[in-house]
């Protein structure tokens, strides 16, 4: 194994899709019900003032006359994270994962190292381009053994607190959950999103996973595994 790279966060703060859960996974399995799904959800919802915001919403960002259905159909293609169709396919996937269609997915060495540092005391917080629905219905769902690991998560934000990209967005997150930027530590599979958090103060790892083709970046600390990240501060001493 990589030699450990040692953090003292006061709080882990964890990108899901590419970083502790596949990102071909989400595509193959998330996407494709998506996409198979989203017209009947829509079509049996058109006077929902919630899906009428959302159609509304979809055409304003689109800036043009096309159908909306079919631009949310054409943004998952191109797996934009264009904040209407975050926020309607968690929606959809309420039905599959309640039906145990859906399931959610975690790579192995991010489950035991949440699991370690959860037991261990350390505070976890998720920030993701997925809904907060969309979060906690996959997190709740996870295959068996596991089954509903939502008790390791002190919460959860999703782009309501701004985009993943822009800087401002993880002092807010800093703020929101009461933590100095530089005891907050950021782990994504995104560099764009480590350049938003490195300037917002924030220690960043990159995670960097073979079987997803992402790689190496200079600029940021990497681990290929969570088995490499040493958390030296914790537990607390009494
Ligand atoms: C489990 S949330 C669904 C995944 C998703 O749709 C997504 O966009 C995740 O992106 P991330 O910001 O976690 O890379
Ligand atoms: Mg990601």
């Amino acid at each position: 194994m990589a030699a450990k790279l040692t953090f003292a966060p006061d709080v882990v703060l964890l990108d899901i899709e590419g970083t502790i859960a596949s990102q071909p996974y989400v595509t193959a399995v998330l996407y494709s019900y998506l996409r198979d799904n989203l017209p009947g959800y829509v079509a049996a919802r058109r006077d929902d003032p919630v899906v009428q915001e959302i159609l509304s919403d979809t055409q304003a960002l689109a800036g043009d006359d096309r159908d909306p259905v079919e631009t949310l159909l054409g943004w998952l293609a191109e797996d934009r994270k264009a904040p209407p169709l975050k926020k309607i396919q968690g929606m959809v996937w309420v039905d599959g994962f309640e039906t145990g269609r859906l399931k959610g997915h975690m790579y192995d060495d991010a489950l035991a190292a949440l699991k370690r540092w959860h037991a261990a005391g350390v505070p976890l917080w998720i920030f993701s381009s997925g809904s907060v629905l969309s979060q906690t219905l996959f997190f709740a769902n996870q295959p068996e053994p596991t089954g509903d690991i939502r008790f390791l998560f002190s919460g959860h934000f999703d782009t309501d607190i701004g985009a993943k990209v822009e800087t401002p967005s993880y002092g807010r997150i800093a703020a929101a959950i009461g933590v100095d930027p530089a005891k907050l530590l950021f782990f994504s599979d995104n560099p764009r999103e480590l350049v938003a958090a490195t300037a917002a103060g924030l220690p960043v790892v990159h995670v960097v996973r073979a079987e997803e083709g992402t790689a190496s970046d200079p600029r940021f600390p990497e681990i290929a595994s969570f088995a490499e990240v040493e958390l030296s501060n914790w537990p607390k001493a009494a």
